[in-house]
């Protein structure tokens, strides 16, 4: 900054350019440039580094073309201002501050030669100078701030046209006119490295002063850096070498790296499509369900390895095909002809046009879903009217989002992706022929202890006392299969004979080799059951696969209503 002001003739001169309005140059200049002369001064086009961060690193380049022989306007404006390292580069902030604080600036009312100047840029400058001599103040800092930012902002975007634009060309030619006659000439130099073909010039030759001086006037020693060779092909043009390419002569290049091999799992074909997986056997006794394995190959397996290596069956395999189960591109359930811009789009006839309601081909769920009592205690239980379908399951599962998928009621049964949702028991009207019951969920969820204990238990008296309980529908979440507190339920509906099936959601987030899998593993572990009712079901809520058959099988209780 004190340099700044103390550096002999620092001033600024506008001079008339003839007709075609002013042109400027600077004389012995030791203030900081207009910002988006810069660019401009220093003559790179392609300016973006050269404007607030990469200054130290342009002024720097040009001091040193200036030492070699030219005693330009580049090499007089470089020495007014404080040298900054590479790494230290003056803020856009500090840069500001300075030109504010710097006299030169006023430059005896030449604000309006300036502005009647027929560079955008120029003429934005001036009317920054202009102001800032009006109101100066806290304000004034801000405001010629954010027009500093707009002028940064103009320069940029001429500069980064290719110099096309208004300033770039003039103050280029200007520059290189500079450069004429002096010692160092450009296009001298560049005709000669054409000539010469592909050249390669050693930065640390050409530039080997290492030493930079900080703001405070001390000479510091830069860290050595390692410097990449400029390479000119026969245009000239610089090539910049690959950073791989470029080993350090004193490093040894490091033996390349071995490639880790991945092991394949034989019996994973979790990412395969189905028809990929190995030949299937048909599957008649659950000992056949883990294929070549001895006992105590299947005592050392983990769990997961063994889900893996169960063969579910044909049957199960050609149903998971059959209604497109599992994860899915959106490709292949558009090429099957389903409309995917509808909600659940496959539980839907393909090539269908019909509205929500006339695809329901089940009469029951085809009338209005009407919540009509709630009950966190047995004694609140409504009357057993209708024939009742329970939904339970653990927290999350999916049970209130079945409600509204198999209703095609959207937004009827609240659901939330946050576990505990439901907290207590919710029956709903399908007109007079089926009541569904929502149940609170088991298991995590964002409840007090004893909140969870008391849904479990109420949940446990529903299913073991209910009247008119014609079916509970078990949710199990398809990815993380039947956990401790599923099977507890189950042992206890067995107790009561209370009839109960097991429905597979979320089967849109897994595989379909996986989802046949989980069914396979649960209709062969339930095998002796009396009460369960087969088949295991498979749905997903979100994209409708598997819910006209759930609806088909729920169907059959209500019509045995007398209305
Ligand atoms: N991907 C996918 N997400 C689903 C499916 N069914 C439900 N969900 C999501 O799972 C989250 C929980 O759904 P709910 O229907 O509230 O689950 P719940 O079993 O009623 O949960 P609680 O009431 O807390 O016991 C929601 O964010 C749903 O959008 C499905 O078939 N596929
Ligand atoms: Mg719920």
């Amino acid at each position: 900054m004190a340099q700044a002001k103390s550096a002999p003739g620092g001033k600024r001169n506008w001079v008339s350019g003839g007709t075609t309005g002013y042109s400027w140059e600077y004389t012995g200049i030791s203030i900081d440039p207009p910002l988006g002369m810069r660019n401009k001064e220093t003559g790179h086009a392609k300016g973006k580094g050269t404007t607030f961060a990469g200054w130290g690193k342009s002024e720097k380049r040009e001091e040193r073309k200036g030492r070699q022989g030219n005693a330009g306007s580049t090499r007089r404006w470089s020495e007014g201002v404080p040298r900054v390292g590479v790494k230290k580069a003056v803020s856009g902030l500090d840069r500001r501050k300075r030109k504010i604080d710097d006299d030169s600036w006023d430059d005896g009312g030449n604000g309006r030669n300036v502005s009647s100047s027929k560079s955008k840029f120029t003429r934005k400058t001036a009317s920054t100078i202009n102001r800032r001599k009006v109101s100066p103040g806290k304000g004034d800092r801000l405001r010629s701030q954010s027009l500093y930012e707009d002028d940064f902002r103009v320069g940029k975007r001429s500069t980064s046209k290719g110099s096309r634009g208004f300033n770039g060309r003039s103050v280029l030619s200007k520059n290189s006119a500079a450069f004429k006659g002096k010692k160092f000439d450009a296009s001298a130099e560049f005709r000669r490295t054409k000539k010469a073909g592909a050249k390669e010039v050693n930065l640390d030759e050409e530039f080997s002063d290492n030493k930079e001086s900080d703001d405070s006037g001390h000479i510091t020693e830069e860290k050595p850096r390692p410097r990449l060779a400029r390479v000119l092909d026969g245009s000239g043009k610089k090539i910049k070498p690959a950073k791989k390419d470029v080993v350090p002569e004193d490093e040894e290049p490091a033996p390349p790296k071995k490639r880790k091999r991945m092991k394949l799992d034989p019996y994973d074909t979790s990412n395969k499509r189905i028809e990929d997986s190995p030949p299937i056997q048909d599957v008649s006794s659950p000992k056949k369900i883990l294929v070549k394995c001895t006992p105590e190959e299947e005592s050392d397996m983990s769990t997961n390895a063994k889900f893996r290596a169960i063969q579910p069956s044909s049957s199960i395999l050609s149903y998971v095909e059959d209604n497109l189960l599992g994860r899915r591109r959106l490709n292949e359930i558009k090429n099957t002809g389903y409309n995917v811009k509808i909600s659940a789009p496959l539980d839907n006839i393909p090539f269908s046009t019909s509205t929500d309601r006339e695809r329901i081909e089940e009469s029951a769920f085809r009338n209005k879903l009407e919540f009509f009592a709630a009950a966190k205690i047995s004694s609140s239980f409504p009357p057993p009217t209708l024939p009742e379908i329970a939904f339970a399951g653990v927290s999350n599962v999916g049970k209130s989002s079945l409600l509204n998928a198999l209703t095609r009621q959207w937004g009827i049964v609240r659901i939330s992706d946050k576990p505990g949702h439901t907290q207590s028991m919710n029956f709903f009207r399908l007109a007079s022929k089926l009541c569904l019951v929502d149940l609170p969920g088991y298991g995590f969820a964002y409840a007090k202890d004893e909140v969870k204990e008391s849904w479990q238990e109420l949940v446990k008296e529903y299913v073991s006392t209910r009247v008119g309980l014609e079916r509970v529908c078990l949710l199990v979440h398809t990815k993380r299969g039947m956990k401790p507190l599923d099977y507890e339920l189950v042992d206890l509906m067995e107790r009561h004979k209370t009839p109960y099936q097991i429905v597979l959601t979320k089967t849109d987030l897994v595989f379909p080799i996986d989802v046949a899998r989980r069914a396979m593993e649960i209709q062969e572990s339930l095998k002796k059951n009396k009460s369960v009712v087969k088949p295991v079901m498979m749905v997903s809520s979100k994209t409708g696969a598997g819910i006209r058959n759930l609806r088909g099988v729920l169907g059959k209780l209500a019509r045995f209503i007398k209305p």
